[in-house]
């Protein structure tokens, strides 16, 4: 699924490069606990060797993004009529826009928004749904009411639609349940931007304020049995994903949450949905469901500590493959 994504807006030549430099070195390094952070008479030593770690991944992502923006720069040279073909083409017209922008775009912000969409759109998705089908395998009873949905509305004959989702409560209620229990991003870091008292706390102006919506997930006091994934507690309710549900916020909230849950939502509904409908789901016959281990592995994001492995077989008619 990552690929797919980041092909139309890189290129597949350099998608093909990208896939020799590991995004999980920066999912990891992005949101580990680094000691010279806190206590910051310590920060010259470098003890966990993290301030190291993070230099030379910077080094490979800033060569591999130098390549990505020169390639698009020469493609465009003495082109009269240019037509972009994609987001980094787009940008680039921007920086050199002569039109004042109320915000100048360098070079150095289109690697970097260039990063940010890299990384927002790819692993989110494949580790939200490596949960939920993680859960659901655990469960068959939830993949049997989710394909009885499905041969309802989809039938058998095809394949599921962007324009069926919308038909497909469970698979939605099943997407949000993933979401609750295993949110790929655990921290909000947003900062104060006044003093204020949020539940009895101060809070001053200035304070980074790190919302934890792994434990939100887990609040006994705002959900019923939180550790059971259970999709029917949404079902029926208006709790939704775009951070006005303050008990669940996938996507964050306000001005700086994800602007890309539109499209997060697409993704992973459109392949849960085609990964239950296009085939049945069970465990290599050695591997109880009791004994699937469900460790996290904690950094920027939270995927599984070992990966899923499942037998599949297609459940549709063999023309359709
Ligand atoms: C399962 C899918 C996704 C999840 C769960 C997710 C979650 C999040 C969360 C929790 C934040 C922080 C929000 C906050 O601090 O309030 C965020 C920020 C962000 N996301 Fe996503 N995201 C997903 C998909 C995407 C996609 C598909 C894109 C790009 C197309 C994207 C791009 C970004 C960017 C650029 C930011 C930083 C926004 C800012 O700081 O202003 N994300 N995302």
């Amino acid at each position: 699924m990552g690929p797919s994504l980041v092909l139309p807006s890189l290129g597949s030549k350099w998608n093909y490069l990208l896939s020799f430099i590991t995004l999980d070195e920066l999912f990891l390094l992005s949101g580990v606990f680094n000691i010279g952070d806190w206590i910051p008479w310590l920060k010259f030593l470098d003890l966990q060797g993290y301030v190291k770690r993070m230099k030379a991944l910077t080094k490979k992502l800033d060569r591999f993004y130098e390549f990505v923006l020169d390639e698009h720069k020469t493609k465009k040279e003495g082109v009269e009529e240019f037509v972009s073909e994609g987001m980094v083409d787009l940008l680039l017209l921007l920086v050199d826009d002569p039109n004042d922008l109320e915000v100048k775009l360098t070079y150095d912000s289109v690697k970097a928004i260039t990063q940010d969409s890299v990384a927002g759109r790819t692993d989110t998705s494949a580790t939200t749904l490596e949960w939920a089908m993680s859960e659901l395998i655990k469960q068959p009873n939830l993949i049997e009411k989710a394909t009885e949905e499905l041969d309802r509305v989809i039938g058998r004959e095809r394949w599921v639609e962007e324009e069926d989702l919308e038909n497909l409560p469970y698979i939605d209620a099943i997407m949000k349940e993933a979401m609750r229990k295993h949110p790929v991003i655990v921290f909000l870091p947003h900062l104060a931007l006044e003093d204020c008292n949020v539940a009895g706390y101060d809070v001053c102006k200035g304070t980074l304020v790190l919302v934890n919506i792994w434990s939100m997930g887990r609040d006994p006091t705002l959900w019923d049995a939180p550790d059971e994934f259970r999709p029917e507690r949404f079902l029926g309710k208006a709790i939704d994903v775009k951070g006005q549900s303050f008990e669940f916020l996938p996507f964050g909230s306000g001005r700086r949450m994800c602007p890309g849950y539109g499209l997060g939502l697409k993704v992973i509904r459109s392949c849960l949905a085609n990964m239950l409908h296009g085939f049945s789901w069970k465990l290599s016959e050695n591997v109880k469901k009791e004994d699937l281990g469900m460790e996290e592995v904690y950094g920027l994001l939270t995927p599984r500590k070992f990966p899923l492995v499942a037998v599949v077989e297609p459940r549709l008619p063999i023309h359709l493959y």
